[in-house]
């Protein structure tokens, strides 16, 4: 419960800063519901009292007014509303992805990427039911009941008690009830969703595995499966959206019964009576949506939930924007001084490992499978902090460097290049907006991939679209190093970049590296005997 209402606050919080919008909704759902209870009560009313009809075309014009403003009045709400919704959903969706930029690469590395679709598409569009369709709607109905409850109360106590606990069963207990009863669904729908997105990201990106070792069968199962079992999941949702709305109509129709029967035996004047029931039965409209929101609400909590914990969650290291600035020109040294390191406290993977790395060469890491060598290197790019000792350029604890400091001084490229939707030169400059042409030529030359981009028949404009545009790994790992090398920073630190090329592709791009040696520092991690025969020294981890 306390996590819930934590939830609830936490999303109010967005909506905090458009207060007046808000109110716009509610005032605008308020007349809208006015007109529709003002229809039938002045039309009942002149029926009842129908010796009173002095201006019958005041009557005729007054319904007409009232009928215009009921369609105006809510096309206004849900548009508000709607904006509201909207507005506040890109805002969330900016506050995200400002979190995750804080806590990537650390932080994601252990997470699935059908978690990460989740999240930042179905979770953050999930909130559009509380923007649009909770807090308004809840305010009108609270405003609503208040005031026909005064009215029915001055015609009749009992009859404003009645009225009181209609709206309440509808408003708060049905949602209340539906939303406890159910609360498993909505974390097993999300859970649901998420296997099914994975299972479609492996099946995409595993296609040649799959094939390889005929998979398909399997695959296809297992996707049908996690199908099978979404839909399951859906099914017990609207049934119970079913049930709901059948007691709904069950104490709609008991408490009509009631509000009349005790309006008899209490003997109210029958005219009034007749007009208090139907404006009774007309009063429904505010209360409605909310006695099926406890269904909607489950999901929608349940990715507010998820989206809440990955806000609160403390990156793994801090940004540091204050320290002093180092320059990439005075770039002189790299260590790591008596360093240990586990990503669980009880299990080091690196233990008091000292290292002096020189101004300028070519240094080769290795060692056996998970001894800690791309570990390493995420240690000398700060994507995590040491436990103990520290990792220093020019003697300073890279702890105490600006992050863009240390990135502009350390370039780090691993097994594979990302291409974003965009030119092949847009890929080059990457991050640096202020390249030239011939800076990013002279770049994609030295990465020996000039040659290849020239004879594409749209040269560095050629659109690669969402990683489709056809490309070798070896061509995307060369534009991945011209990448590099247009960033130009003194060390250049590579995870494994060849391992995923053939002999002569890896040639290429280790013949590109091994130039740089004289002019910067190179640290790379390799499997391959024959990608390190050139290194200065080989570090064994
Ligand atoms: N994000 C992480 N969270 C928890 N454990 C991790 C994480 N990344 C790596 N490990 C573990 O840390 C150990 C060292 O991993 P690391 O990738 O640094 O080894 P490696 O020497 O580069 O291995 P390989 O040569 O196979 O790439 C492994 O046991 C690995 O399972």
């Amino acid at each position: 419960m306390r996590e819930t209402l934590d939830t609830i606050k936490w999303l109010l919080s967005f909506i905090k800063k458009i207060p007046l919008r808000v109110m716009t909704a509610v005032l605008l759902g308020v007349v809208s519901y006015c007109c529709v209870i003002y229809i039938p009560y002045v039309s009942v009313t002149t029926v009842v009292n129908s010796s009173h009809i002095s201006n019958f075309s005041w009557l005729i014009f007054s319904l007409v007014v009232a009928v215009v403003l009921r369609g105006v009045a809510r096309y206004g709400e849900q548009y508000m509303n709607h904006f509201i919704a909207f507005h506040t959903l890109a805002d969330v969706r900016h506050v995200l992805f400002k979190k995750l930029r804080t806590l990537a690469p650390a932080k994601l590395l252990n997470r699935a990427k059908g978690d990460y679709i989740a999240l930042i598409t179905s979770d953050v569009e999930m909130l559009e039911i509380f923007f649009a369709h909770t807090v308004s709607p809840v305010l009108i109905a609270s405003i609503m009941g208040l005031g026909l409850v005064i009215y029915f109360s001055r015609i009749h106590l009992v009859l404003g008690l009645i009225a009181l606990g209609v709206y309440l069963l509808m408003g708060v207990y049905l949602p209340s009830i539906q939303y406890r009863q159910a609360k498993q669904i909505g974390d097993d729908y999300k859970a649901s969703l998420s296997q099914l997105n994975q299972s479609v990201i492996e099946m995409s990106e595993g296609k040649k595995d799959i094939k390889q070792y005929g998979l398909k069968e399997q695959m296809l199962q297992r996707l049908r499966q996690r199908g099978e079992t979404l839909n399951r999941v859906s099914l017990k949702k609207t049934g119970q959206l079913r049930n709901i709305q059948w007691y709904m109509e069950l104490i709609m129709a008991l408490g009509m019964i009631w509000f009349v029967l005790f309006g008899i035996v209490l003997s109210v004047q029958p005219d009034k009576l007749i007009i208090a029931s139907v404006v009774f039965v007309s009063s429904f409209g505010p209360f409605i949506p909310l006695s099926m929101l406890g269904n909607e609400l489950l999901s929608t909590f349940s990715s507010a939930k998820r989206l809440k914990q990955v806000m609160a969650e403390e990156p793994a290291v801090l940004e540091i924007t204050q320290a002093d600035s180092l320059y990439k020109d005075d770039f002189a040294q790299l260590s790591v001084n008596d360093v240990s390191f586990g990503y669980v406290s009880d299990k080091l993977i690196l233990e008091d490992v000292t290292l002096e790395f020189p101004k300028t060469g070519f240094i080769g890491v290795q060692g056996e499978s998970g001894r800690g060598k791309s570990t390493l290197l995420y240690l000398l790019m700060r994507f995590f902090d040491t436990l103990k000792g520290d990792v220093a350029i020019n003697e300073r604890n890279i702890k105490e460097i600006n992050t863009r400091d240390v990135y502009s001084i350390e370039g780090y490229m691993s097994q594979t290049t990302d291409l974003f939707t965009g030119t092949i030169r847009e890929n080059i400059g990457l991050g640096l907006s202020d390249a030239s042409d011939e800076m990013i030529e002279e770049a994609a030359k030295k990465a020996s991939v000039h040659e290849w981009i020239m004879s594409l028949p749209n040269g560095y404009e050629t659109e690669i679209k969402q990683g489709k545009r056809d490309m070798s790994d070896g061509e995307k790992q060369r534009i991945g190093l011209a990448r590099l090398f247009l960033h130009d920073s003194p060390v250049m630190i590579l995870d494994e970049p060849t391992s995923h090329l053939d002999y002569l592709n890896e040639q290429i791009i280790l013949r590109a590296i091994e130039k740089e040696r004289h002019q910067r520092l190179i640290v790379m991690v390799s499997h391959r005997d024959t990608s390190l025969t050139q290194a200065d020294e080989i570090i064994n981890l």
